[in-house]
């Protein structure tokens, strides 16, 4: 079986071809849109397998025509431009595949023998138009090459897609991007965070309800669901929602139409499911608190977010990204210089994309100077990411706990670090205590500490650990 590849890069080229060779293919190369048209009329090729930016275009706006004359013809596109506008565009050509570099070579060979021996498979599509221009959904990393990858396979369909990720990794922005880029555009986006909404409210939030339903049901109500109609509901932090309406979902999910609380009248859905959640699933289905059938039902397509610190290659995009975004909200216009975006890099970001761009906006607010280095970034970088693990608390709060605790209890100067840690001690040792039921053990496991020393400092600051014993 003959491929045609189309690559600049004489050292990609080679390696390519010489792996199809070893598979019993036979490669024509060539570096140019105008040498690959001219190949394509002059003989039969099994596959094209083609980069996008060439020296005489783009690789993915001229396979129209390509496609027109050899409409069987599967193609591969190879691409360094790995944005999720990249990913769409080539997803809208029909192509059979697209492949981000650096990619994995065995992963092309198989792919090329796939397309090579179905061909004819999937073309037909239509030719698209460019979709996705300036989503922002930053991320050039190899962890997010393979969301967009997986954007771009539920763009045409109503498959429901479960996002999974740590707080602050995007996921919201991901089930946008899948409604805007696909074939619901038209429709209404709409989005329901589950745990922010009290459990007695959730089911008629989520299904509306008719008036005179329960004390309070002045009048009809429509829910998200019928909100949602035409469009993509968005069911956020689907972790936390109470067991109850999780059985109604269910239902609604696999009868295709909802009741409204009170009513009796089957309402049909149209709408596309899209649910999230920073939650471990698995753990709560064996734990009996979350339904393993509407897992199953949910999780017909999982998109797996890394947290921002496995994808540390994305930091300084999406730190730039911000930058403009911020400037673009009337905030100062700044730069980084490349030492601050190196201390950017190593950063933990426990709170992910989310915790970045709260920490970027501030420095673009605070800075002195419009190019930001690692001097001026470090101690801003210590005065708030570093208290910053409970974004929501942030570090003022405790800043003015502080404050406010020196000023209400003026200890003794010479002993103010002593009582203002005793003071300290005290809630620390409750909370604690209190999530570990009154356990001394676990509690000094947790906190780090040795079990006598716990018993010791509970002793000292009168704190009766029997107070927090978990009675049934
Ligand atoms: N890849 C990205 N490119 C640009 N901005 C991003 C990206 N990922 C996240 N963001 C931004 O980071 C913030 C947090 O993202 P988002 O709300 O989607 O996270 P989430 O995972 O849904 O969080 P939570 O679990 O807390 O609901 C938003 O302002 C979002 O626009």
């Amino acid at each position: 079986m003959s491929i045609l590849l189309v690559e600049d890069d004489e050292s990609i080229a080679i390696v390519i071809t010489a792996a199809l060779e070893a598979e019993g293919f036979t490669v024509a190369h060539c570096d140019s849109i105008a040498e690959r048209d001219r190949l394509l009329a002059a003989r039969a090729f099994s596959a094209l397998v083609t980069d996008v930016m060439l020296a005489d275009g783009d690789g993915i706006e001229t396979l129209g025509r390509v496609q027109a004359l050899h409409p069987d013809l599967p193609v591969i596109i190879l691409s360094a431009q790995n944005t999720l506008d990249t990913a769409v565009r080539a997803s809208d050509t029909g192509a059979f595949e697209y492949f981000p570099k650096p990619f994995d070579i065995d992963e092309l060979v198989r792919t090329v023998r796939q397309a090579a021996s179905s061909s004819g498979l999937a073309s037909g599509e239509d030719e698209g138009e460019v979709a996705g221009q300036g989503l922002p959904l930053v991320g050039r990393s190899p962890a997010m090459q393979a969301v967009f990858r997986m954007i771009t396979r539920v763009l045409k369909n109503d498959l429901t897609v479960l996002i999974l990720g740590e707080s602050g990794t995007g996921k919201e922005l991901v089930a946008e991007a899948i409604h805007q880029l696909g074939h619901r555009q038209a429709g209404p986006f709409v989005a329901v965070n589950t745990a922010a909404i009290p459990a007695d409210l959730i089911e008629s939030e989520l299904f509306g309800h008719e008036k005179g339903a329960f004390t309070g049901a002045v009048s009809r109500h429509i829910g998200k669901f019928e909100q949602a109609e035409g469009g993509t509901l968005f069911l956020d932090e689907i972790g936390d929602m109470p067991m109850q309406a999780q059985t109604r979902l269910l239902r609604a999910l696999q009868s295709g139409s909802i009741r409204r609380v009170g009513g009796r009248e089957e309402v049909s859905i149209n709408t596309r499911i899209i649910a999230a959640t920073n939650k471990d699933l698995e753990p709560m289905i064996a734990a009996g608190q979350f339904r393993e059938d509407l897992y199953y039902r949910l999780n017909v397509v999982p998109i797996h977010l890394p947290a921002l610190r496995e994808r540390a290659g994305d930091i300084e995009a999406l730190a730039r990204h911000f930058l403009v975004q911020a400037a673009g909200e009337g905030l100062p216009r700044r730069q980084l210089a490349p030492d601050a975006v190196e201390v950017l890099r190593i950063q933990p970001w426990r709170g992910n994309v989310r915790e970045l761009r709260n920490f970027i906006y501030r420095l673009a607010l605070l800075a002195r100077e419009d190019v930001i280095d690692a001097t001026a970034l470090e101690p801003m970088l210590a005065q708030s990411v570093r208290h910053e693990d409970a974004a929501q608390t942030g570090p003022s709060d405790l800043e003015s706990a502080v404050r406010h605790w020196l000023t209400v209890h003026q200890p003794a100067t010479g002993a103010i670090y002593d009582s203002a840690l005793a003071a300290f001690e005290r809630p620390l040792f409750a909370e604690i205590l209190r999530t570990t039921g009154g356990n001394q053990l676990r509690a000094a496991q947790m906190l780090g500490i040795n079990r006598n020393t716990l018993r010791k400092r509970l002793s000292d600051l009168a704190i009766d650990p029997d107070s927090f014993l978990r009675r049934p």
